[in-house]
């Protein structure tokens, strides 16, 4: 009874203050950092999010065409109160505040770069710029995802970063090689003439779980075809080499270049350098002791050789891979045979 009068007297001076809401003790409220993904939806994107989410002083913001991503990659986000995910084009200009931009919307299997070739450019330039503006506006820090691929078809092996390349500028390739290259001259134009912070990660082959069935890369092509029981198409001649880097030390690597002090370019690779018909013969070993290894047709200017030098991605990140290939290729056939519904025989 006294506490029902005390509660009742509006002029008493004890009166006890509003129980808050639920909401002002939820982490979205302490959050410190907004940061925006552009291809969160796609596959490096996707476990980059899983990281960034992990930190739960985070807001990710994902923008994604779903040309080559897909919903389903972040499904376990898709409704979570520090995340958002936005349909869009980044060829056309986004208005978000963020404090961080990783900018890796773009396809890169050849197979879906190569599809249309003049969207990948405006992707790569537009879709640059367009981020870049963005950073300009609300003094963003911008991270963009280069790749190996502005080394062409390299004479220095390996490559370290201070090599100009070797690129055609009119062939198949060049509107993802070329579109990459004025990424990157777009991104130091705008640091050096406006003042924004940039940071460059020239990525090697990454490969992993979630990449798209068909995605049309090697990785994916052969681990697909040995649970298919379908030959391994090696394209010719075979000895052409990649260095293959796996998702979770990649995601690692552009998470520390971001928060790093360094601008970039630099390399993340994993330096482990294999012919394709090495990683046939890998893949037939680990995965299908059974099935065919075949050679078939390869497409213009593949490049011969590919191995990235490192030294600068240890000396001023402290990164280097952790996962060899024959650790990797096994944690991707799990979710291979997963998705293919394609249980391992004992
Ligand atoms: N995976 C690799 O081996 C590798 C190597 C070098 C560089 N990279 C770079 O890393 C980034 C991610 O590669 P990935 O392997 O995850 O490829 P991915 O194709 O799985 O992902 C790319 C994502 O970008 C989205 N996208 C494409 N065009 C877009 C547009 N115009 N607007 C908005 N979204 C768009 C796609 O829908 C997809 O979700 C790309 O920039 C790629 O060039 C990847
Ligand atoms: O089924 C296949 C597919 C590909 N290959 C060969 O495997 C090698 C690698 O081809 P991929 O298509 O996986 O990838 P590439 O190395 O050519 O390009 C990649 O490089 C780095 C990134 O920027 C992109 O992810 C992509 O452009 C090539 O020599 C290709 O000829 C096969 O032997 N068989």
């Amino acid at each position: 009874m006294a506490k029902e009068a005390s509660n009742g007297n509006h002029n008493s001076a004890t009166k006890a203050p509003p129980t808050p809401s639920p909401l002002r003790f939820s982490k979205y409220f302490q959050s410190n950092m907004r940061i925006l993904v552009t291809g969160g939806a796609g596959f490096i994107g996707s476990h980059l999010v899983d990281r960034l989410m992990e930190n739960e002083k985070n807001e990710v913001i994902v923008a994604d065409n779903y040309f080559t991503g897909s919903k389903d990659n972040l499904k376990k986000w898709i409704g979570h109160p520090r995340f958002e995910l936005i349909r869009h084009d980044v060829t056309e200009p986004l208005l978000v505040e963020v404090d961080q931009i990783y900018h890796l919307a773009c396809p890169a299997s050849p197979i879906f770069y190569k599809y249309n070739p003049v969207k990948t450019i405006k992707t790569n330039v537009i879709g640059t710029l367009n981020m870049l503006g963005l950073a300009k506006r609300v003094g963003a820090r911008i991270l963009l995802t280069s790749t190996s691929e502005v080394y062409g078809d390299p004479l220095v092996h390996p490559q370290d970063e201070s090599y100009w390349g070797n690129v055609n500028p009119i062939g198949v390739r060049s509107c993802y090689d070329e579109g990459k290259r004025v990424a990157e001259t777009l991104m130091f134009d705008y640091h050096r003439q406006h003042g924004i912070e940039i940071r460059i990660a020239r990525i090697f082959n990454t490969y992993g779980p979630r990449m798209n069935i068909d995605d049309g890369r090697v990785v994916s092509n052969f681990i697909a075809q040995a649970i298919r029981n379908e030959p391994l198409t090696v394209q010719a001649p075979g000895t052409q080499t990649r260095s293959f880097c796996y998702v979770s030390d990649m995601v690692d690597g552009l998470i520390r270049l971001m928060e790093g002090e360094n601008t970039g370019p630099i390399n993340i690779g994993n330096p482990g350098e294999f012919t394709m018909m090495e990683l046939a013969e890998t893949v037939k070993e680990l995965i299908n002791p059974e099935v065919e290894i075949i050679g078939v047709e390869n497409t213009p200017d593949d490049p011969r050789q590919r191995k990235p030098d490192i030294t600068k991605a240890k000396e001023l990140l402290g990164w280097e891979p952790k996962i060899k290939l024959r650790d990797g290729l096994p944690l991707m056939e799990e979710d291979f045979r997963r998705r293919l519904e394609v249980p391992r025989e004992n």
